[in-house]
């Protein structure tokens, strides 16, 4: 597919941005974060009570932890953390989460997510 420049990320985003692509859909829930953060923690711990299994990165264990930041960044335009995808989607950090829960809209995310890993039977 031609070149995978893009005017947005620089060529040092390009390895973690992938990566990161891969990490999200291949995991219907993923938290990147870090294991200083405490709301880092709510937000697993979050997922942890409604029973719904997720992939943690932790950024601050990587050997490119601030070049996935960046990357992270550049995706969602934050570089905080908790950054946490759904279903291969950004939903926010802590306190988006956190909202979605209260709102109703958390777990149907997830669920569509595994409905159709059910269907492509590698669930
Ligand atoms: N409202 C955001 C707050 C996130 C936030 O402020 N995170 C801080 C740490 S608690 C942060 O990422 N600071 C920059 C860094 O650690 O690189 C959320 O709920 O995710
Ligand atoms: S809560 Fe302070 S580092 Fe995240």
């Amino acid at each position: 597919m031609g070149n995978n420049t893009s005017s947005s990320l620089g060529k040092s985003a390009t390895v973690p941005v992938n990566q990161i692509q891969e990490t999200i859909s291949d995991n219907c829930v993923v938290i990147f974060s870090k294991t200083s953060c405490s709301y880092c923690a709510m937000a697993k711990k979050l997922f942890h009570d409604i029973n719904v299994k997720y992939k943690v990165v932790e950024l601050d264990m990587l050997e490119y932890g601030s070049q996935f930041q960046d990357a992270l960044y550049k995706m969602t335009g934050e570089k905080t953390v908790p950054r946490i995808f759904i279903n291969g989607t950004f939903i926010g950090g802590a306190t988006d989460t956190h909202r979605l829960h209260k709102e109703g809209k958390l777990l149907p995310l997830v669920h569509q997510c595994y409905l159709k890993k059910s269907k492509r039977k590698e669930f």
